[in-house]
């Protein structure tokens, strides 16, 4: 399975197109706007999420509510598109318009990608890259990952997110009895926080810095639950399952770092603290006495839950700007600003959701190669049992 994005931030629309899923799988605009109103949510960000009311259009794949086996083609509107007709003008500048139409932008912001951007491509207007860098983008990544999401679920593969941390404020790793009871206590709270203490005061956290004309960034966990064991594989550097969602986290705008399970504390304990027994008992077939490996051994699942955390650094926008150059003249100057976010944990939780929900299904489509949906699940209900009786 691959998909492919298009669009711009201020453009007219956002489009996706996700080849290789199984025909027959049940699949409506409505399964994936539910995602697409929970990558919207979420304290800290800026005004364009007033403006936005993310919805996907179904332009080809899908009919009557099924898959067809052909390219799912989906598209977002930006709404705020309407504004931005003429600085995003898709047709030459007419002989009467001057170049300020284009709100030209030259001093580069710290952190973001205008500089790297401009000369890689010779932009001398960042604009150019900032459209296509903007997060705007992780919307279609967020609806490529709610099909992925569906199919996950035909499979009795379940997956959710929470944020463990923002601006220094820490989550206590409090218990939930199941993935739904996480899910429903996140869903409810304004920074994706199982733990009521550290939710206010990540709030607060984000208040303070959006007072100062700064930003937060925080930490994010991802949990997968029900995977079969040996999904993935150890003999090829690019088929190894961990690293490629050690990959898809990195992929989103601003994260700066991956751990599975105990993660980074690893390197900090002797082997007998970090691996995790195995033992076997009928019912659940071989299973790990602890997950302190977060689900993977040799690039592939151990059929234990996946937990994957990524770390998201402060948005590089900031209301009190860096000091930069313009590339003009090349004088200092305080760094561009518009409008922008200033945290964006909550919401880029949903985006590692997605876009770990993506490489998973991608990799089971990949390793149980079909083009049917019951043909998969046959597949996939096969596999726990060889690896429960193996
Ligand atoms: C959901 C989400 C919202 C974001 N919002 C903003 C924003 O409003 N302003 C900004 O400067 N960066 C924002 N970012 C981060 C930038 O897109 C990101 O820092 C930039 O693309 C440069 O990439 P890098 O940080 O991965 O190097 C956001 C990221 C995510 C995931
Ligand atoms: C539009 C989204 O996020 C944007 C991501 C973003 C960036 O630089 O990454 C900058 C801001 O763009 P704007 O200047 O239009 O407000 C965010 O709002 C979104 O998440 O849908």
């Amino acid at each position: 399975m691959r998909y492919l994005t298009a669009g711009e931030s201020h453009g007219p629309q956002l489009t996706t197109i996700i080849e290789g899923l199984p025909a027959g799988l049940p699949l409506t605009a409505e399964d994936i706007n539910t995602e697409l109103a929970r990558r919207q949510k979420g304290h800290g960000r800026g005004r364009r999420m007033q403006i936005e009311k993310d919805a996907a259009q179904i332009m080809g794949g899908i009919r009557h509510g099924y898959t067809l086996g052909s390219p799912v083609a989906l598209v977002v509107e930006n709404k705020d598109w309407t504004h931005w007709t003429k600085i995003m003008g898709q047709g030459p500048l007419n002989k009467d318009e001057s170049e300020e139409v284009k709100r030209k932008i030259t001093r580069a912001r710290p952190g973001h990608a205008d500089l790297n951007g401009a000369l890689k491509y010779g932009h001398r207007d960042m604009r150019n890259v900032l459209e296509r860098s903007s997060a705007r983008e992780t919307t279609v990544r967020v609806a490529a990952g709610a099909v992925a999401k569906t199919l996950l679920s035909q499979l009795g593969i379940e997956i959710a997110c929470h944020v463990l941390e923002i601006g220094g404020v820490q989550a206590e790793k409090l218990p939930y009895s199941s993935l739904a009871e996480l899910k429903e206590k996140t869903e409810a709270s304004p920074v994706r926080c199982f733990d009521p203490t550290a939710e206010q005061k990540m709030m607060d956290a984000i208040d303070e810095a959006k007072k100062n004309g700064d930003s937060i960034g925080g930490i994010v966990e991802v949990i997968v639950e029900g995977m079969p064991a040996g999904v993935g594989s150890y003999v090829h550097y690019d088929r190894k399952l961990d690293s490629k969602l050690a990959g898809a986290m990195v992929s989103i705008n601003a994260f700066k770092g991956v751990e599975f399970g105990i993660g980074f504390e690893a390197a900090r304990k002797p082997g007998s603290e970090v691996h995790d027994e195995i033992a076997w008992d009928p019912e659940q077939g071989y299973y790990r006495k602890t997950n302190r490996l977060g689900g993977f051994e040799g690039g592939m699942t151990t059929g234990m839950p996946i937990v994957v955390r990524g770390v998201m650094k402060p948005i590089p926008t900031l209301y009190k700007p860096l000091q930069s150059v313009d590339i003009d003249t090349k004088e200092p100057f305080a760094a561009s600003i518009e409008r922008s976010d200033s945290c964006a944990v909550p919401a880029a939780a949903v985006v590692a959701e997605s876009v770990i929900a993506w490489e998973i299904a991608a990799a089971i489509v990949d390793q149980f190669s079909s083009d049917r949906l019951d043909v998969l699940q046959a597949a996939i209900e096969e596999q726990r049992r060889y690896a429960r009786e193996f």
